[in-house]
């Protein structure tokens, strides 16, 4: 029998089957978890005196909540005492039951899923959850990797188990070659305005073509960190030798690795297996995007006129952000710029940042922070000197965290402004209430950043 990729690693995972009245029960290898989503879990646990069935699969980080500011003498500057109170039970819930926890003190501390790549916690074959809906950028490993929710938060720390009906498959398929200057995110972005923010809704989607091999790692996790935004709950990337590198020597990667890496390179589709729905793309069609709307679907190349909404919702959504249809987002000035969160804060995406901003200034009337996605980026970053480029600029270089992305730990926009931002969510006020996102890659961010209106880095170059 011919199989994909995700038939493959469900299968292996099957504690007991589907049935019509049953979800299958499936195993899960790994579990990450932060302080937005666990605590109500751990309450349950304590409540029916259950104890964590397997900590040692188990891995937390405290990244939403953490302010990216800390004062003089070198605390986090908490937004207020409920966020440090949710950080603080994390810790204490964590602690108590025996979880490697990457808090403070941790050099390895980032958003959850920047960390758990970083540690080589995630791996190919395996089926990952996180109470958050982003957990799907793993798959990028080659993983089944898909959100929960609190309740499912508490069953797999009870039981290391989680009730799931299948979802069928969905290949992505991009033929030919990305032209120049096109990024991971504007292939992402245009894989949703393509299939819409529903489109995915029901399946796993498999990325493939040469695009997805030619790419680095970084790459495919921002590809596959906006699965959800296409309604999967997880998308994938078949391993294969850039994976095997960039596991190689991390914490957490298997002990016996080359043995590793002869098993993991089974896990592909096999030629002739077939998906419930196949849609391809041609490659050489996709430009720097960007969203003018409130949903990621709701984007357009940079320099394509803001199309005409044709429906009631679409027209609700300009009207939010203020712009026009046939009106370019290039003469709309921009208040605010962020590089960071869990689709675009890695090393590889503050390294195109800096390389924007060196020897430019950020435009006048413009505030950008910089926000790393983990504590080894940030290390790492400035072990290239790319926070000495980014301040030089004129922009910020802050703490490691989830940032502007949601806005729920100080760092926020004002009412009306408009953010490029580098993040996975432009819905109206996830920024701040009243605040208007236009979603990007680090590079058009950066380079709008410079002209004070939304360019992408060849339309900088033209300024
Ligand atoms: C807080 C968490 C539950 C949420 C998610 O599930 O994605 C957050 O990370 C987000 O990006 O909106
Ligand atoms: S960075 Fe944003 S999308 Fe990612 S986990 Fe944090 S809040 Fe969610």
């Amino acid at each position: 029998m011919t199989s994909t990729l995700f038939d493959k690693i469900w299968d292996a995972h099957v504690v007991t089957p589907e049935s019509r009245a049953n979800p299958a029960t499936l195993y899960i290898d790994l579990h990450l978890i932060h302080e937005v989503t666990s605590p109500q879990a751990f309450t349950v646990l304590r409540e029916r005196g259950l104890s964590v069935r397997r900590p040692d699969r188990t891995l937390a980080t405290i990244d939403h909540s953490t302010p990216t500011l800390k004062t003089p003498d070198g605390n986090p500057l908490y937004v207020n005492a409920q966020a440090e109170t949710q950080v603080d039970t994390l810790l204490t819930n964590t602690a108590d039951h025996g979880i490697e926890t990457h808090g403070w003190e941790s050099d390895a501390r980032g958003v959850v899923h920047v960390m758990g790549p970083e540690l080589g916690a995630t791996q190919p074959g395996m089926t990952i959850v996180c109470g958050d809906s982003h957990t799907s950028t793993h798959g990028a490993f080659g993983a089944i990797a898909f959100g929960i929710g609190t309740t499912q938060v508490g069953h797999v720390l009870a039981t290391q188990c989680l009730l799931m009906r299948k979802p069928k498959t969905m290949a992505i398929e991009l033929s030919g070659e990305l032209a120049d200057g096109v990024t991971p995110k504007d292939v992402i972005l245009a894989i949703i305005a393509e299939i819409g923010v529903g489109g995915g809704t029901g399946y796993a989607l498999e990325y493939r073509g040469r695009v997805f091999e030619q790419m680095s790692m970084e790459g495919r996790m921002t590809v596959c960190n906006m699965s959800i935004e296409a309604g999967a709950r997880c998308g994938l990337i078949a391993p294969d030798e850039t994976t095997f590198e960039y596991l190689r020597g991390r914490p957490h990667a298997p002990d016996e690795f080359d043995a590793a890496v002869e098993r993991w390179r089974a896990l592909k589709t096999d030629a002739d297996a077939s998906f419930d729905k196949i849609v391809r793309i041609d490659a050489r069609t996709i430009r720097p995007m960007a969203t003018y709307g409130t949903h990621p679907g709701h984007a357009a190349p940079i320099d394509a006129p803001i199309p005409v909404a044709d429906n009631e919702a679409d027209a609700k959504a300009l009207d939010y952000m203020q712009l026009r249809s046939g009106e370019t987002l290039g003469q709309q000035s921009v208040d605010r710029v962020f590089v960071g969160s869990c689709t675009n804060g890695r090393l590889e995406d503050i390294r195109a940042t800096a390389q924007v901003l060196s020897g430019r200034n950020v435009a006048d009337g413009v505030r950008m922070i910089v926000v790393p996605g983990s504590e080894s980026v940030k290390a790492k970053a400035e072990a290239e000197g790319l926070d000495a480029i980014i301040r030089a600029a004129g922009a910020e270089w802050r703490e490691p965290g989830c940032s502007m992305c949601i806005a729920m730990n100080g760092d926020k926009a004002a009412p009306g402004e408009l953010v490029v931002s580098t993040s996975n969510r432009n819905f109206a006020g996830r920024q701040g209430p009243g605040a208007r996102t236009i979603l990007a890659s680090p590079e058009t961010a950066a380079a709008s950043a410079i002209a004070g209106r939304v360019v992408s880095v060849a339309g900088l170059r033209a300024v």
